[in-house]
């Protein structure tokens, strides 16, 4: 910190309170933590007492003791790791605020914690999830309002004010009005990217606020430009959803869907910092692998899009398989093919035993269709079986006992018959004895299987079975489907059996498999989520957001994207009307066009390869912050040891500017490989990035453009070899991920500025 910066915070009128609040607020926490390590080790030898009461009398009580210092102990813990997290910087604002109702004016600090004065029950710091913290990021100062707990508050903001507090020393104090700019948002977009990505709740903009706190009860789409921190704004509602629903959700109920394991490893900071753990984060594929328990081989999505890239003669094929499977009419063939299913396995013989009709069949049947229907096919069944078993066992005593009292009576009549010889009247009784003896071991053998003979004949395969039997069945697809003409139903079948033929599925095949399951056997409870959050929702298909919402049945979706994003748009999803009008009714819808990664030169030519997306999309608004304008440069791919000296050049003089975080982007695999091959021998640390892996911290990183989707680096260096991006929807959307990536640099490496459609952007908008 300069001179002048320490002169200029020393400044304020209000410097010397506000230094007085600061170390006040540090002490109480360090009493806090003080007391509560105290504590900590009371309840350890609490604990251990518990465990030898445990051992030697099993009492009940000290069981129960233990498990209450357990949990005691955990919160105790958890919230003592939030509060040694923050002592460093406790809080990052304060507002001071008079309610209209009290007419008192309260000044709060907001951070990322809550902490209250534990004599007064005063808050020494407000966490920024409470209700009232909606006043910091949603108000401007004079009359403002606020929602807590369904009812609206209103007061008088009038001072907002944000701290800038490093290892406990504040640096800076800066009041906000109407006129001041957001120079703490300024500072914190300037700053480098780690290899992770941040929380941002000092800086959190009124649009972005809009979306953290939407309705927790509805579904939220939001359309958000790149940069417009989409992932930003769902892993903080995150914490807001935990903050103020926690108690009805367990975290493990809660699940982010990521594209991949390597935008999981960078988002996966974050959320501890925001105070959550123990959320799900997976994505589509494994998550349905998972629950759909049983091992199956998946071709790589990937590969698909590399042969879509590759153009050759079967994509247009691909695409329509791809974007039929994922639509809603492909939903109705499935469930019209549910639905035959349901009817074949609908019982219809009367459960008899011994030539007693139990059950009638017919009303059986009316359990199935009717009464049961709040349970999959499958579990229905099991609920005749178990009905079929009550009744039996009811029913048998009293079959038995009817059997008895006519034999019974039988008998006597027998006995006492003046009709009758003696000689006749013996064997009669001894029939009739000999049959009841018979009939009655009857009963008692029919009884024993008749559940299993007649639960038999109802066959309940699995769903990849039944999956296959479908879509290997031109004649069934048709049958099922309303739209599909003959030839494409049997274009569809032919296609899947040369997948089934290799043992596997692909991508596309898991939302109706997952869909069949939610309908015929269910969702394992252990998988049932009850708040999801989606990003990168783009790639997604109708089908999957319906298939998991239906699998869930819960609307309390997250659904962040950007469809200029759109690189697996053959599956379907070209707007999010269709997912607001049929999937998710009552959603709310959001769109983000203001972006905060990349400055004003990146964007603008960003902006121009957007426009050329046959789509109608709006330009993006970058936040004001300026850098240099994007480099174009020349390389000869015919001479490899030039470029690898071009590279391993421009790479060190970034790091020499202190830009740490770099990534080369290649168009596809092929290209990634062949730019890793001309660097691995370089002296910089350079890795070449899959899937499945994480990011080495210091590295280079050599990815290809639709893995770099999500993440984000200091500078980008778009390199072109042999595949120069050609003028169609996926490698604009391609070349548009790869150049939003960067933070404050971008370099395009190609034989022509052609190769980056550049001929297509304004001049003005990079260098040559
Ligand atoms: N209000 C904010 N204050 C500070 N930084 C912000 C703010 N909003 C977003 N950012 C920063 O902007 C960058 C982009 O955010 P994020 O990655 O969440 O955007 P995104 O919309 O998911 O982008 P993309 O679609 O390109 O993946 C991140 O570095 C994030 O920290």
């Amino acid at each position: 910190m300069s001179a002048k910066d320490q002169v200029s915070v020393r400044d304020h009128k209000d410097y010397q309170t506000e230094v007085e609040r600061l170390e006040f607020t540090k002490e109480y926490i360090r009493t806090v933590l003080d007391i509560s390590k105290g504590n900590k080790e009371f309840f350890v030898e609490n604990m251990k007492q518990s465990f030898a009461d445990l051992n030697s009398k099993d009492s009940s009580t000290s069981y129960t003791d233990l498990l209450a210092n357990a949990s005691f102990l955990e919160l105790a813990e958890s919230e003592l790791k939030r509060l040694e997290s923050v002592i460093g910087k406790p809080y990052f604002s304060r507002i001071d605020y008079t309610s209209n109702s009290t007419k008192m004016e309260e000044v709060l600090y907001i951070g990322k914690v809550s902490l209250f004065d534990r004599v007064t029950q005063q808050p020494i710091i407000v966490d920024w999830r409470s209700p009232i913290a909606n006043v910091y990021y949603d108000g401007r100062l004079g009359d403002v309002s606020y929602d807590a707990y369904g009812e609206t508050q209103t007061g008088y903001l009038a001072l907002k004010r944000q701290y800038e507090i490093i290892e406990g020393l504040l640096k800076e104090i800066r009041d906000i009005d109407l006129t001041t700019h957001d120079e703490l948002l300024q500072k914190s977009l300037s700053g480098k990217a780690d290899n992770r990505l941040t929380e941002i709740v000092a800086t959190i903009q009124n649009e972005q606020n809009e979306v953290i706190r939407a309705s927790l009860k509805h579904p939220i789409i939001v359309q958000g430009a790149a940069g417009s921190g989409k992932t930003t704004i769902a892993l903080h509602r995150i914490s807001y959803f935990l903050y103020t629903l926690g108690f009805q959700f367990p975290p493990e109920k809660l699940m982010i869907l990521a594209p991949n394991r390597l935008f999981i490893d960078y988002i996966s900071a974050v959320l501890p910092e925001l105070g959550v753990n123990k959320i799900n984060q997976t994505t589509f594929i494994d998550f349905m692998k998972s629950c759909l328990g049983q091992k199956i081989k998946l071709f790589s999505p990937n590969s698909k899009l590399m042969k879509l890239l590759e153009g050759n003669g079967k994509s247009k094929q691909l695409q329509w398989v791809s974007s039929y499977k994922g639509s809603l009419e492909f939903k109705e063939l499935i469930h019209s093919y549910i639905k035959e299913l349901e009817l074949k396995l609908a019982p219809g013989e009367d459960f008899i035993v011994e030539k007693s009709i139990l059950l009638r069949g017919k009303n059986l049947k009316k359990l199935f269709l009717n009464e049961y229907t709040y349970l999959p096919i499958y579990k229905r069944l099991n609920k005749i079986k178990a009905l079929l078993a009550s009744d039996l066992k009811k029913k048998k005593a009293i079959m038995l006992s009817n059997l008895n009292t006519r034999y019974e009576e039988a008998l006597e009549k027998a006995l006492y018959s003046r009709r009758l010889e003696p000689e006749k009247r013996k064997q009669k009784v001894v029939t009739l004895m000999e049959k009841k003896e018979q009939r009655v071991k009857r009963v008692e053998q029919e009884a024993k299987v008749a559940v299993k003979k007649y639960m038999d004949a109802f066959v309940m395969k699995d769903m990849f079975t039944l999956y296959k039997e479908l879509m290997t069945s031109p004649e069934m697809i048709n049958m099922h489907s309303t739209t599909l003409t003959d030839q494409e139903c049997k274009l569809l079948s032919k296609y899947c059996q040369r997948i089934f033929d290799r043992g596997a599925y692909e991508l596309e095949d898991l939302a109706p498999i997952f869909y069949m399951k939610t309908k015929l056997e269910g969702i394992d409870e252990k998988y049932k989520m009850r708040s999801i959050f989606i990003d990168e929702a783009q790639d997604y298909s109708y089908f999957q957001f319906a298939a998991l919402k239906e699998g869930f049945d819960t609307d309390l979706f997250t659904i962040v994207g950007d469809l200029a994003q759109g690189i697996h748009s053959y599956r379907g999803l070209n707007s999010w009307a269709p997912i607001l009008k049929d999937i998710f009714p009552n959603a709310n819808y959001q769109a983000l066009q203001k972006s905060y990664r990349t400055t004003v030169e990146i964007m603008n030519l960003a902006n121009d390869i957007l426009q050329l997306i046959d789509q109608d999309l709006p330009k993006v608004k970058p936040v004001i912050r300026h850098g240099q304008k994007p480099l174009f440069k020349t390389i000869d791919p015919s001479n490899l040891e030039q470029v690898r000296l071009q590279l391993e050049q421009d790479i060190s003089s970034l790091k020499e500017e202190e830009l740490h975080t770099i990534a080369i982007i290649g168009r596809t695999d092929k290209e990634s490989q062949r730019i890793h091959q001309i660097l691995k021998n370089s002296p910089l640390p350079i890795q070449l990035v899959e899937e499945k892996e994480d990011m080495k911290k210091g590295h280079i990183v050599i990815i290809p453009s639709y893995l770099s989707k999500g993440l984000e680096f200091d500078a980008v260096l778009i390199v072109c070899l042999e595949e120069p991006y050609a003028k169609v929807d996926l490698d604009i959307k391609l070349l548009y991920v790869s150049m939003t990536r960067p933070m404050h640099r971008l370099y395009l490496f190609g034989k022509s500025p052609s190769d980056f459609l550049l001929q297509h952007a304004d001049d003005l908008h990079f260098e040559k």
